[in-house]
């Protein structure tokens, strides 16, 4: 289990995280959401361990990792850029990290993560042959390979679109499944948030707003911040979808 304790965090006096206690049980698929720069990056950061937290433990299955190196933690991130190597293939990209520590996944575990993530055909592209879905699946696998503790991805579907979007959908909860990974994801999207995840953990300035399940979050709000921000936007996505078919019969009828 991975456990933050009152974590605070100021950047040049500037207070961004002010108080974050959670916990994420293991194999939890968990959204971290809300508005732009309410300090979601900062936290995934500080539990990846590129950030340091002013106050406040992080800690996982017991251990005390606040002031422990990125390494020391064995999480790994898959960035919003994905951060692939343009000189070098897919496969060599998603066996990058295996040359410094061969072992650490089998040639037969490698190659069960392509089939997972359904790359085989794509194996010796580079990677400005790829499509924005393709380059995020191979991500995942080179992320993949090295057997986190804990996965982290910072807004792994926002530069995709539609049909793709929604099969990343699935195959993230697939490999959280398949792998009993924890899995930490931040979002600023409500829906993309409540569909992925086991639990969302939703902050407003600094501080937690709510932090449960999606049934909960829709049928339970538990301020006017979860109602305003997260119901709002759903609400309004689902009215301009009734709108256009509103429209749609009122052409017909006339
Ligand atoms: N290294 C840093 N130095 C100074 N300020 C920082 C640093 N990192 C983040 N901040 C500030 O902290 C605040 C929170 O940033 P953060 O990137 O965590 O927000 P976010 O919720 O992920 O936003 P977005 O959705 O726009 O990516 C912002 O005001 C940002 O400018």
């Amino acid at each position: 289990m991975l456990e933050l304790t009152h974590i605070q965090k100021s950047f040049d006096g500037v207070t961004v995280l002010k108080d974050i206690s959670m916990q994420v049980e293991e194999g939890e698929i968990v959204s971290i959401l809300g508005p732009s720069g309410c300090g979601k990056t900062t936290l995934l950061n500080l539990i990846l361990g590129i950030v340091e937290a002013d106050a406040g433990t992080i800690c996982y299955n017991g251990e005390d990792l606040t002031r422990a190196a990125m390494e020391k933690r064995g999480f790994n991130i898959v960035f919003q850029d994905y951060a692939l190597f343009p000189n070098l293939n897919v496969y060599q990209n998603i066996t990058y990290g295996l040359k410094n520590r061969p072992g650490i996944s089998t040639q037969k575990e490698v190659e069960e993560l392509i089939h997972l993530l359904g790359l085989e055909e794509h194996l010796s592209k580079r990677v400005d042959q790829l499509s924005g879905g393709q380059k995020q699946r191979v991500a995942l696998a080179r992320t993949m390979v090295m057997k986190p503790r804990i996965l982290l991805l910072d807004e792994p579907l926002s530069a995709l679109d539609g049909v793709i979007k929604e099969s990343i959908k699935d195959r993230i909860k697939t490999i959280a499944r398949e792998f009993h990974l924890t899995t930490i994801i931040v979002t600023h999207d409500p829906e993309e948030a409540l569909t992925l995840s086991d639990r969302v953990l939703i902050i407003d300035q600094g501080t937690i707003a709510q932090y449960g399940c999606p049934a909960d979050i829709i049928q339970k709000p538990e301020n006017d911040f979860v109602r305003t921000f997260i119901l709002n936007q759903l609400e309004i996505k689902r009215n301009n979808i009734y709108a256009l078919f509103g429209a749609d019969a009122a052409g017909r009828a006339g």
